[in-house]
């Protein structure tokens, strides 16, 4: 048995990093990516680092950058600080009284979830108890204006192996733009993500995608629906994975029990931090329900934190996990995370088995915060 993690120390960078190009969805583009990242150092002077997805505005869930500061500096940080931890799922129990703000928690947990596997020597993924050595990723397009732009970066991407295309849809942009799509590929492995733009009204509308062998569709309805997606589902061939709708083991219970989706997109900040996450994977390998690693636009350290949860066994669909390169100039960890034939390497060195560039993190730091025990 180690030692139990006595949290001393933890720093709080917020990091500002400009896109190569915006990501546009149904809800608007997002060009500058503003983040927390979560350095916490234990008693023995060890660390682990976290990092919060947020974004600026709420379009995606309720969470901003604003209030993950909030609740990890006035509420999270000193339930941390009261505890000794012998394992990360202590800190899951710690923080389940605290409603929601699943971003904010998994932020923390994250950085403790690291400095656990650190400590025992083991790769984040070894710890999580996954096994893979590599992983199969896709890559998510955000809508584009042009229809030749996108052509170039699906043909770019293929090059480099990705194993499933992803595409945004909105109403407007969907019917004939994936028709468009499909022509010009007509064997490529792809899926559409509607954030939420739909309703049921639109159920006859969107049949008209069952021709285009979708491999799935993504959080068409409402984003705290679990039942009109139910009634969905029974209308269309297209199977539906849940994205929005997920912010708990319950949920996902409730989502298998009526038949709402037959796939699920687990991301690590929705469902409020690694144990959730893997507990929610636990639960859909045992209905057979296939999950995938869905991605918030993360630099090094999140990219780390969902290679390893990847290496979980019923992560069998590729995630949106792709390299360091598709979003940034440069990123935050070193190596940076690269794609060889649409695969990525899961690290074997302890933690997140990469190191954060303290030089390049100056460079992004727009503010920083140091609390003590
Ligand atoms: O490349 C990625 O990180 C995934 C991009 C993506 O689709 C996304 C990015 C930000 C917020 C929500 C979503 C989504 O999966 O809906
Ligand atoms: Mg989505």
């Amino acid at each position: 048995m180690s030692k139990a993690i006595r949290l001393e120390k933890i720093i709080v960078r917020k990091l500002k990093m400009r896109m190569k190009q915006p990501f546009v969805t149904s809800y608007g583009a997002v060009q500058n990516k503003t983040f927390l990242l979560i350095e916490a150092i234990d008693q023995s002077g060890q660390n682990g680092w976290g990092e919060s997805v947020a974004m600026d505005y709420p379009w995606y869930t309720e969470e901003t950058v604003k209030t993950t500061e909030h609740m990890v500096e006035d509420v999270l940080i000193p339930i941390l600080f009261k505890m000794d931890i012998g394992h990360p799922d202590e800190v899951n129990r710690a923080f389940d009284p605290i409603r929601r703000n699943n971003m904010a928690k998994a932020a923390l947990e994250g950085a403790v979830w690291d400095l656990y596997a650190k400590k025992q020597r083991l790769s984040l993924a070894k710890a999580l108890g996954g096994n893979k050595t590599s992983i199969a990723v896709g890559v998510s397009l955000g809508l584009q204006d042009s229809f030749s732009k996108l052509v170039k970066q699906i043909e770019e991407k293929l090059e480099q192996g990705y194993k499933r295309f992803k595409f945004k849809i909105k109403p407007g942009q969907d019917i004939d733009y994936i028709r468009a799509i499909r022509q010009a590929f007509p064997t490529l492995a792809m899926m559409v993500d509607a954030n939420s733009a739909y309703t049921l009204e639109d159920a006859a509308h969107l049949q008209q995608l069952d021709q285009f062998q979708l491999l799935m569709i993504e959080q068409p309805l409402a984003h705290d629906d679990i039942i009109d997606h139910a009634r969905l589902q029974k209308q269309l061939k297209t199977p539906i994975c849940l994205d929005e709708s997920i912010h708990s083991l319950d949920d996902v219970r409730h989502a298998i029990e009526l038949g709402s989706c037959q796939v699920i997109n687990i991301k690590i900040g929705r469902v409020g931090g690694l144990t959730a996450a893997k507990q929610i994977h636990d639960l859909c390998k045992q209905h057979g329900v296939a999950v995938w690693c869905g991605g918030m636009l993360e630099a090094g350290v999140g990219r780390a934190h969902n290679i390893a949860l990847t290496a979980l066994p019923q992560f069998t669909l590729p995630g949106d996990t792709a390299g360091s390169s598709h979003y940034w100039y440069q990123d935050i960890i070193d190596p940076e995370v690269t794609v060889k034939n649409g695969e990525i390497q899961v690290p074997d060195a302890p933690g997140i088995g990469y190191e954060v560039n303290r030089q390049v993190v100056e460079t992004y730091t727009i503010a920083e915060k140091v609390f003590q025990r």
